[in-house]
């Protein structure tokens, strides 16, 4: 709150200083609110601002909010030096205290990019050589959740708590390999990081300075998760990185592991090549971001899926038809012809996305748009998707759930129609990164676990549909809110039974 005003004082601006005291002030205190109604406090602002960007104060900072195709393009294409998603990155999650010390910087790309290649390019590829184990892991999963019926028949999950393990347990599989996937402790960790780290977070972001390592001590357990995470890939790593060594000094080619681990390894940097812990906590990084929004985003969608139950048959039918004949298996289908379930999985993003905005970036320095909008220095400018979602201008209907909304409105589009349905102008599927879909972000940082995450999406929901009869007594209150995500409750119940035909 201070640092702006100290910095008027040193410019001597002091004829504005008391003015913008008062404002700044004012702001970061109306902001507190942000904290418990950010969507909403969104969602507001965004009707009344009638596509014109609009500013909304949040207790730290103010965030610009641009919705028009022009300005979202700019945002794109404005360099990573000025406005920054990485030092966003580093805000939300204070990695140097809840990584373990690990130092992130303000700038993608000072340290190279490889990790774009190891997901976007080595994971994708490997994906239909993954599919039938992650088949088999969301199914032996689902099985041990669902192990303990009651005299309905039925078994109860809180879903939340049971989407996370089974995204962990499927990621650390891709992650890290059989073995360490096959291991408790190492598994309950990695289930443990992702969640210390946004809660001991969101506690330094309130704390001062000097109560930081305290704060994060506590709050980490003295770094529990991240020391039990360490201790099993210090070995692992090491290792690697020595056979990569060994293999670039005499030229060979070798075998080596088919997993993200190793592919971040191949792919960091060779002239100057990271110690075991830098590279283990590059891991860790990347790690978080694969668990958290995934398991947020699966769960409202298997939510949807007992909250919509008129969808299960006509889904059913698609994955029937499309299975390798004779069976009802997973393992080997061609998930990319199953444009309904596409568009039911799409819809529930749409009705209850995970997260307010998209594209944040941290003005490291005041940057202006073309049509004169400003985000000053240490501000945020993000795109508020969920009011953009929920636009009548966008989406006919934007109210109700429509499971084959934007796979009808494809087959218009491809017949060369316009509809209301949709915003787009061309036919698309849920991994399309595009403006009118930015639940992935844009450009050069769009997310590159997105195949693999509506990969895991759509197993999970093919296992439910052609294993079990799902539905959910919780109707109401699915979320709560923190600043601008939409967290599934924890308490939210789904009541399972295996279908008659899969017995
Ligand atoms: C439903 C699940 C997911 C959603 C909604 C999601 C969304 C996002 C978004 C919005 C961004 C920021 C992009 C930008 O602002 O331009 C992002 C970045 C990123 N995501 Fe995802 N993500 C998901 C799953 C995953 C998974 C499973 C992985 C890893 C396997 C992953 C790895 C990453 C990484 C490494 C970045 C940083 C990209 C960069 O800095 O260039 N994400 N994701």
């Amino acid at each position: 709150l201070l640092r702006p005003l100290v910095e008027e004082v040193r410019k001597g601006n002091l004829s504005t200083l008391g003015k913008r005291i008062q404002h700044r002030f004012v702001r970061r205190i109306n902001g507190l609110r942000y904290l418990l109604a950010g969507p909403h406090i969104i969602d507001h602002e965004y009707s009344r601002a009638g596509g014109k960007p609009f500013t909304i104060p949040t207790p730290s900072n103010d965030h610009l909010m641009i919705t028009s195709t022009e300005l979202i393009k700019e945002l794109m294409s404005a360099p990573h030096q000025t406005l920054s998603l990485h030092a966003v990155a580093k805000e939300m999650l204070q990695p140097k205290f809840t990584m373990y010390g690990f130092e992130w910087q303000d700038q993608r790309g000072v340290e190279g990019t490889g990790f774009v290649r190891a997901l976007r390019s080595l994971l994708t590829s490997h994906l239909p050589q993954f599919q039938p184990d992650l088949d088999r892991i969301i199914r032996l999963a689902l099985e041990d959740e669902l192990k303990t019926t009651g005299s309905d028949g039925f078994a109860r999950a809180q879903l939340f708590p049971m989407i996370k393990r089974i995204v962990t347990r499927v990621n650390c599989f891709v992650f890290f390999g059989e073995e360490l996937s096959n291991n408790g402790e190492f598994t309950e960790a990695a289930l443990e990081l992702p969640q210390t780290i946004i809660q001991t977070a969101e506690l330094l972001r309130v704390s001062p300075a000097f109560l930081r390592p305290l704060v994060t001590a506590i709050a980490t357990r003295r770094h529990r998760a991240s020391r039990i995470l360490f201790r099993y890939l210090e070995p692992v790593v090491k290792e690697r990185l020595a056979k990569r060594c060994a293999a670039d000094q005499h030229a060979a080619k070798q075998d080596v592991p088919a997993d993200c681990m190793q592919w971040l390894i191949d792919t960091s940097p060779r002239k100057d090549p990271w110690s075991p812990s830098r590279m283990i906590g590059e891991i860790m990084a990347i790690w978080f971001s694969s668990v958290h929004q995934l398991a947020m985003t699966a769960t409202f969608v298997v939510e949807d899926l007992c909250l919509h139950r008129e969808y299960m048959e006509p889904l059913r039918q698609e994955v029937e038809s499309f299975a390798p004949e004779g069976s009802v298996h997973t393992a080997r289908l061609d998930v990319s012809k199953l444009t309904l379930l596409d568009s039911f999985v799409k819809e529930s993003i749409r009705c209850s996305n995970a997260d307010a905005i998209s594209c944040r970036r941290k003005a490291l320095q005041t940057y202006v748009f073309r049509d004169g909008s400003r985000v000053e220095k240490d501000d945020w400018v993000c795109i508020p998707q969920r009011a953009m979602m929920r636009d009548a201008q966008r989406y006919s209907d934007p109210d109700k759930f429509d499971g084959f909304r934007f796979a009808n409105a494809n087959g218009l589009l491809r017949l060369g129609q316009t509809t209301d349905k949709v915003p787009d102008k061309d036919p698309s599927t849920i991994t399309t990164a595009t403006v009118e879909w930015p639940i992935w972000g844009l450009g050069n940082t769009a997310c590159p676990g997105r195949f693999y995450a509506s990969l895991v999406m759509k197993l999970l929901v093919t296992q439910i549909l052609t294993e079990w009869e799902c539905e959910t007594p919780d109707t109401t209150q699915r979320h709560m809110i923190w600043r601008s995500s939409i967290v599934p409750r924890e308490g939210t119940v789904g009541l399972f039974r295996k279908r008659a035909s899969s017995q």
